[in-house]
């Protein structure tokens, strides 16, 4: 389990992580989801006690991950795929690792293949890897230890469709067998087809957190209509409000058999008439993504 109570950290002026507290629990995938600059990476380091929180408190089983001894065998993290020793071969940073974690050296061997790297990639320097192989080797040197809870910052980014699939399959097994997952993404679809649990980042602020069933449901309908602009116009004389949806829908508080009564009397067609499910979800990340987030870092030249 993974805790994060009333976690702050400020750059300078500008707050990039604002009172976050939420909980990632054992035997769930947990999506940490949220636009560039939201402070997902930020949260992450803290966890993994590579940055000092201003303010809170953030543990791992009950412990801050600096008390936690060898702690490659109890957590394993994978911050930036693209940080590892591009001079060394793939075989010897994870060899590396497991004599630092004082593991039998076969665990290197048992772990290339957990992550599908080939012997002949394993040989290559990291420098002449592919992002989605320094991925994959990322996830193998966060697994060596065997560890029970990891904290992977959006390790799907550089995978192909097969990747990206194969890593959904190996965390829900780690899941599963009971396990802690902690994964960040900027992607929503990416996350809602992995986590059992969301926690929504904008901003340095928690603004949404649940299960993916929770959040996912939302009331209201969404309508289509042949010709739009009519459906909206019928809506509208009888008293219904409805908003525009994006791709050309409409979505509205009032039930679908109201908006079909509404449209027959009308004799206006129909094309699509169901539950808004997950449409909030999606409106708020949305207005999310188009925060200024980061303009307000550009604006106070933050960056360190
Ligand atoms: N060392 C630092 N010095 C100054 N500002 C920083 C530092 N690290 C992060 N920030 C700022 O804090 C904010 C949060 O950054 P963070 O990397 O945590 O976001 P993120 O959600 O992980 O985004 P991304 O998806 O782009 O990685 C950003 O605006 C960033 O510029």
């Amino acid at each position: 389990m993974i805790t994060f109570e009333n976690v702050s950290k400020r750059y300078g002026g500008f707050t990039a992580v604002d009172d976050v507290s939420f909980v990632a629990r054992s035997g769930r995938v947990t999506g940490f989801l949220g636009p560039n600059g939201a402070g997902k990476s930020t949260s992450m380091r803290i966890m993994a006690g590579l940055t000092l929180p201003d303010h809170g408190v953030a543990t791992i089983g009950g412990h801050a991950y600096a008390d936690i001894p060898n702690p490659g065998r109890h957590v394993g993290v994978l911050l930036d795929a693209s940080a590892q020793h591009a001079g060394r071969t793939g075989r010897e940073v994870l060899a590396l690792t497991a004599m630092t974690m004082g593991l039998p050296g076969s665990s290197v061997d048992e772990m290339l293949e957990t992550v599908g790297l080939t012997p002949t990639e394993a040989k290559r320097r990291v420098k002449n890897y592919s992002l989605g192989m320094r991925q994959r080797l990322g996830i193998a040197n966060a697994l060596i230890g065997k560890p029970s809870v990891l904290i992977l910052d959006e390790p799907a980014n550089g995978l192909d469709p097969a990747g990206i699939h194969w890593m959904r399959g190996l965390l829900r097994q780690f899941a599963a067998d009971g396990g802690t997952v902690l994964l960040s993404s900027h992607l929503l679809h990416e996350v809602e087809m992995i986590a059992d649990d969301m926690v929504l980042i904008g901003r340095g602020k928690i603004v949404a957190q649940g299960s993916k069933q929770e959040l996912l449901q939302t009331a209201g309908t969404f309508v289509r209509g042949e010709d739009p602009q009519l459906l909206a116009k019928v809506l509208a004389d009888a008293g219904i409000t409805a908003t525009a949806s994006g791709d050309g829908g409409l979505r509205t508080e009032v039930d679908p058999i109201e908006i079909g009564r509404a449209a027959a009397a009308a004799g206006v067609v129909l094309v699509e008439l169901r539950p808004a499910e997950g449409a909030g979800l999606e409106e708020m990340f949305l207005q999310l993504t188009a925060s200024d987030a980061r303009e307000s870092v550009n604006s106070e030249g933050a960056a360190a």
